[in-house]
Order: C-alpha cells, then sequence, then structure tokens
C-alpha cells in the first residue's frame, strides 16, 4: 500500500528499466541469510536487465505537437495506477480505443517500482492478494489474461508475521488449518469465537466466489446474477452494510484476540475492526488462504508493466509524463482533459484514476462541489500517508528462515492507529533473491504518517526530520526482530507523506478514504459513475477501497459501465436510471 519514498531526493531523469514479466525462475524460498557473496551495486543482469523501456508509449513531451491528435478515443483514463489500467485494459480488450495519461515517467502509481545499485524497490507494499490461477476473485490474474499476459508468481507461505504485545506471535500460514490452528493455541478459551467468525467470512467469501464480477451499477448483469445466485447475492446484500468487528464481538468475548482482529484489519484498511466493512474483511481473510498470497516474479511493477504493455497490444495507447490540469466540460459533460502543457484530447467518457480529492478539488476546480461529493466527503476523510523506508540489508542479519513480511506493534495496543505506532515490513528478495545483488536483501518498512507532520519545514529541518524518524524505526525494529540492522544496511532511502504526494500526485500523500466515524460497512462507497455526465471514478476512492485487488475490482466494475454506455456491452436505459437513483438513495441512509 505505502508507495516509496526515495524517489524524491534521487528520482532519475529517465526511469530504470521496467521489471521483466517473464523470467527465469528463482530458486524457490532460500534460507533468508543464506548468502551470495557479491556485493552491493553489482547488477545482476539476468534477472533485472537495466535496459530501455520497451515502446509501449510515448512520453508526452516527445509525442508529436498540436492539441487533439489521435482523433477521439472512446475513453481517457487519467492516472495509471493498477485502477485506472485495469480500467482501460478491460474496455481496449472489448474493442474501445483508450488513452491513458500518466502524469509520472512509467506506469503503476503506488504499485510501480524503482531501482538504485542494483535493488528493485516496490514503491507499494508486497503482499499481492487476487494473483492466484483459481476461482473468480484472482482479478489481477484475470486483468492480465485479458491483455494476454501471464506472470510468473512465487507461492508465499505465509501472508504475514504479527508481532504483537505481550509477545503475541501469529503466523498467518498460507494453510487455512495450520492458521487457524496456530491462532486457536494462543486462545484455547476462544475456539468456538474463532471458528465461527473466520468461518462467516468464507461464507462471505464464497458467495463472492461464486459470481462473475462486474459492474453492480449495471441492472442487466446485477439482477442476472441475482436470479441466477440468489442465495449468494441476499448473503453478499445482508453483510454489505456491516462491519468485521461487530460480527468479531457476536463470537468473541476475549479483549486481546478482538485487539489482534483490529490488527487483522488495520494492515490491510488502516482502520480497526469496527470501522472495517466485513465484504472487504473477508475478502483478504480467505483469499490469503484460497488462492493464497503470490510475488510476481521480478516485482510487483511488473503487474503494471505489463499491463501498459496489453494495453498497446490492443491497439490503446499511453502516455507518460502527461499532467492531466483540467477534466474539460461541454454543456455539463465531460469530454475531454487538458494537460499542463496546453493540450488537448477528446473522448466519448473521461475516467480518473486520480483520487476523488484530487479529481473534484483539482481537475474540476473550477465547478462547485457536487452534492454527491459532500455526501461522500461528509462520510470519509483522507486515509493517513505513509513514511517508508526502503533499505538494502546485508543478508547475515536475517535469521535463517525469516517469514516475507512482518507487522509489528510492540507494548500497546492502543499505538495500533496512532502515527508511527506500528511498523510494516516487508523482505520481498525472501522470495525472490533476483531483487537484490548477491548476499543482499531489500527490506522495505512503511508506518502509517501524516502529512501535517511534514509541512512548513525547512529543506534541512525536512531531511534531518527524515533521518530521525527513520532510525527510530530502525532502532525499533532491531530491538524486536534483527539485532545488527543498523549495521547491515548498505542503501536507505527514507520517503515521507510529503514524498507520496509529489510522485503519485495523491492528495496530502493519502492512501484513499477512511470513514470519519462508523461506517454501515460499504454502503457509502460511492461506484464508478459520478454526478457529471461522461465522467467516472476509478481506483481506491471508489467501492470497495484501498488495496491493489480492490482498485482492480474497480477497474472492472468501471469498464464494464462506461463500455455499456459507449454500446459495446448491453444496456436498459429505464433501468439505468432506477438502479442508479437506488444505489444514491442507499448511500444517504449510510
Ligand atoms: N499490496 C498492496 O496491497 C498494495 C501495494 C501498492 C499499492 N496498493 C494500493 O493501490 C491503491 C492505489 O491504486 P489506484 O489505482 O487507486 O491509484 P494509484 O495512486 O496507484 O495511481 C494513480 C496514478 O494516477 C496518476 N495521476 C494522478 N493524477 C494525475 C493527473 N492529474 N494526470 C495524470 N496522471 C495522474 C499518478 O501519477 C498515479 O500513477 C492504494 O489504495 C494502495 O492501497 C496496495
Ligand atoms: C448493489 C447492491 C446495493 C447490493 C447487491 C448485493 C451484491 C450482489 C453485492 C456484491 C458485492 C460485491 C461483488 C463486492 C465485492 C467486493 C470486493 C471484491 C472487495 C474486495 C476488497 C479487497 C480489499 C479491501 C483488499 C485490500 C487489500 C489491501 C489494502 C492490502 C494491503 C496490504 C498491505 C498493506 C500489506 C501489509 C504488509 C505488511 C504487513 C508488511
Amino acid at each position: 500500500m505505502p508507495p516509496l519514498a526515495a524517489r524524491l531526493l534521487h528520482a532519475p531523469a529517465v526511469p530504470a528499466a521496467p521489471v521483466p514479466t517473464s523470467s527465469a525462475r528463482p530458486s524457490r524460498l532460500r534460507a533468508a541469510g543464506a548468502g551470495r557473496t557479491r556485493s552491493a551495486g553489482v547488477r545482476r543482469s539476468a534477472l533485472a536487465p537495466e535496459k530501455a523501456p520497451p515502446p509501449v508509449a510515448v512520453a508526452e513531451d516527445e509525442a508529436g505537437a498540436g492539441g487533439g491528435e489521435g482523433g477521439t478515443y472512446d475513453a481517457i483514463v487519467i492516472g495509471s495506477g493498477i485502477g485506472g489500467l485495469v480500467a482501460a485494459t478491460q474496455l481496449a480488450a472489448k474493442g474501445a480505443r483508450v488513452l491513458v495519461l500518466e502524469k509520472y515517467l512509467i506506469p503503476g502509481g503506488s504499485s510501480g517500482y524503482y531501482r538504485r545499485d542494483g535493488f528493485t524497490f516496490d514503491v507499494g507494499s508486497s503482499v499481492m492478494f487476487g494473483f492466484s490461477d483459481k476461482g473468480n476473485l484472482n482479478l489481477i490474474t484475470k486483468a492480465l489474461e485479458a491483455v494476454g499476459h501471464k506472470m510468473e508468481v512465487i507461492p508465499d507461505p505465509s501472508t504475514v508475521h504479527f508481532h504483537l504485545p505481550g509477545d503475541l506471535s501469529v503466523l498467518v500460514h498460507r494453510e487455512y488449518d495450520d492458521f487457524i490452528r496456530e491462532l486457536i493455541s494462543k486462545f484455547p478459551h476462544e475456539k468456538e469465537g474463532i471458528l465461527k467468525f473466520y468461518g462467516t467470512c468464507w461464507k462471505i467469501f464464497n458467495s463472492l466466489n461464486s459470481l462473475e464480477l462486474k459492474s453492480l451499477e449495471e441492472p442487466l448483469y446485477l439482477f442476472g446474477q441475482f436470479f441466477q445466485k440468489p442465495l449468494e447475492c441476499l448473503t453478499l446484500a445482508y453483510y454489505l452494510p456491516q462491519n468485521a468487528g461487530d460480527i468479531a464481538r457476536k463470537f468473541i468475548k476475549d479483549q486481546k484476540l478482538l485487539s489482534f482482529i483490529d490488527a487483522e484489519c488495520f494492515i490491510v484498511s488502516t482502520v480497526n475492526a469496527l470501522q472495517t466493512p466485513m465484504i472487504n474483511a473477508s475478502m483478504v481473510l480467505c483469499d490469503r488462504h484460497f488462492g493464497g498470497i503470490n510475488y510476481p516474479v521480478g516485482g510487483v511493477g511488473g503487474i503494471a508493466t505489463s499491463l501498459a504493455d496489453g494495453l498497446v497490444d490492443k491497439g490503446s495507447e499511453i502516455r507518460y509524463k502527461a499532467n492531466v490540469t483540467n477534466v474539460i466540460l461541454k454543456n455539463g459533460k465531460a469530454v475531454g482533459v487538458r494537460l499542463s502543457n496546453g493540450k488537448e484530447f477528446f473522448a466519448k467518457t473521461v475516467i480518473s484514476n486520480a483520487t476523488r480529492w484530487d479529481t473534484f478539488g483539482k481537475l474540476l476546480k473550477d465547478k462547485e462541489l457536487p452534492v454527491e461529493e459532500k455526501n461522500f466527503q461528509k462520510n470519509y476523510v483522507k486515509a493517513p500517508s505513509f513514511l517508508s523506508i526502503h533499505m538494502g540489508v546485508k543478508a547475515s542479519v536475517l535469521p535463517a528462515g525469516t517469514d516475507c513480511h512482518h507487522f509489528v506493534l510492540e507494548d500497546d495496543w492502543n499505538n495500533l492507529e496512532k502515527p508511527y505506532g506500528s511498523i510494516f515490513l516487508s523482505i520481498p528478495t525472501v522470495l525472490d533473491p533476483s531483487l537484490a545483488p548477491e548476499g543482499h536483501h531489500i527490506l522495505h518498512i512503511f508506518t502509517t504518517a501524516g502529512i501535517e507532520d511534514w509541512e512548513g519545514l525547512s529543506r534541512k529541518e525536512y531531511e534531518q526530520k527524515k533521518e530521525a524518524v527513520a532510525s527510530e524505526i530502525i532502532r525499533r525494529l532491531e530491538k524486536k526482530l534483527f539485532p545488527g540492522l543498523k549495521d547491515s544496511i548498505v542503501l536507505k532511502e527514507v520517503g515521507s507523506p510529503k514524498t507520496h504526494r509529489r510522485f503519485l500526485a495523491r492528495n496530502d500523500g493519502t492512501y484513499g478514504p477512511m470513514p470519519r466515524g462508523k461506517p454501515k460497512g460499504l454502503l457509502a462507497m460511492p461506484f464508478n459513475t459520478t454526478s457529471i455526465d461522461g465522467l467516472y471514478c476509478v481506483g481506491d476512492s471508489c467501492f470497495p477501497g484501498q488495496g491493489v485487488i480492490a482498485v482492480a475490482f474497480s477497474g472492472i466494475m468501471c469498464a464494464h459501465r462506461v463500455a455499456a454506455d459507449i454500446g459495446l456491452e448491453q444496456k436498459s436505459p429505464v433501468l439505468d436510471a432506477g438502479l442508479l437513483g437506488l444505489l444514491r438513495w442507499l448511500r444517504t441512509l449510510a
């Protein structure tokens, strides 16, 4: 989730090469710390070639002069995060002509990558849901397949190792039975509650997994699903307005176990279980065992690169360094966009992968905020950003068998949601050693942080603060997990919320919406249509929220709704008006 940082100080004039999408599979899970001997700085040519990007696209400043070249598109997508790319590729696969405009140099947004001294860093986190070859919810796999791509993945034997107050240590094994056995061994008196809570998650997950996933804003599809799978759809409708914490409290009394479930939810929603929609919690708490967590060989950045390649293969376009500053409206309808260099492009529809705050606050700044958006902002605030540290370390500092992902909350459960309170850590080189020079590992560390903490500092103060906060986080990890960590560092780059704001064009560096209070599950989350005709939103400020798989679903939904509106899929204007009105009304109940 949280992106990287380092780009702030050392942004390359040209990005490092995209991650290869297929390569010799590295040896599965070598013992951490077992060492290769090459030193940092030595490049491994086979797995991470640093060559020029393939000709998937043009940079805007290198494209032909003059506005609006290329004629009219079916859709313009602003931003190439996974949400935007999935919407674009799904539309292209349906035969639409799409133009993606990306402000940065490479695709992926917070799922991008960067390279330094032989290390390939994931900008965001490395925990990939929805990347298996099973069921209907493997949305990343499906999105790639739609444009003829497939990535090799490495199965992670666990999702995350929790290190919690009171020395509570829980490893979330890939096998559900192993995880449940471990959890029950820590809370034997809550065996029944544990089985009932996670059992309810499975009921919801199985319902989700039985549906063909398309736009919940398209009535012919939605009513068709209700007709074919009435029980599953009713189950989902029943749990749609509910939160995980309330369901957990029906079955579980032990406060420490409830706090553990808070931590389970927090790592994917940055809020506690009482604020996490039950459908979202069920999705992640089960998919990690159903399809498992799978890491793409070569790094997470390969997903976006493959989608961008696939988009071009399907005859559509992507332009980089293309900073959209305005959505152009004509008679109240979105008809195109204007770039910072003055160029204009026109399309039947415009899809914004920028956050809703950026879309309505910046790209449509001359227009009064629509009532729907006011309601959204009444229910949701911007989730915090992150302080992230990308490090290259000597492999010898990690004990043999170290897990890939860790979540650390040392002494006090009350610190869970506080800035810098808890620490996320991913070591993707445990799974794919090709990401680092031999004898080294990558540590990607992140912790929640608000932008307000980083504003108004001089350059020097800002650098000193980054150094001080990072040192303290490293000290905590050294104490809890890896003695000698500090001395093992060969490369370190620190990013603040300002880094995320600058490089990912995210308002205040936010990672999407967070409920102001206790939400009614997912009821208030807007889908893809907006109150502006022809304008759609996609990404983490749309249903179902934050997360790569969540924004991929948002992309699939968005593409279906747009395809219906431009005549590439069936639609019924009468039913549309009824369903869209009903959904708008339901949101006002939240
Ligand atoms: N493992 C994980 O689960 C993981 C890892 C990384 C990221 N994520 C998730 O990914 C989600 C974000 O995905 P997303 O698709 O919503 O967004 P995103 O932020 O990843 O991508 C948005 C893209 O739009 C571009 N953009 C923004 N404004 C623009 C403008 N005006 N003109 C041109 N380009 C513009 C940005 O440069 C960026 O590339 C986050 O919620 C995060 O949780 C999750
Ligand atoms: C329409 C109406 C109203 C009704 C009807 C009913 C129905 C039918 C319904 C349906 C529904 C649906 C289909 C839904 C769906 C949903 C989904 C798909 C969801 C999903 C979700 C997902 C998510 C949320 C995810 C997330 C994730 C994340 C965020 C991740 C992250 C991660 C990380 C950060 C990692 C951590 C790390 C460490 C620890 C190191």
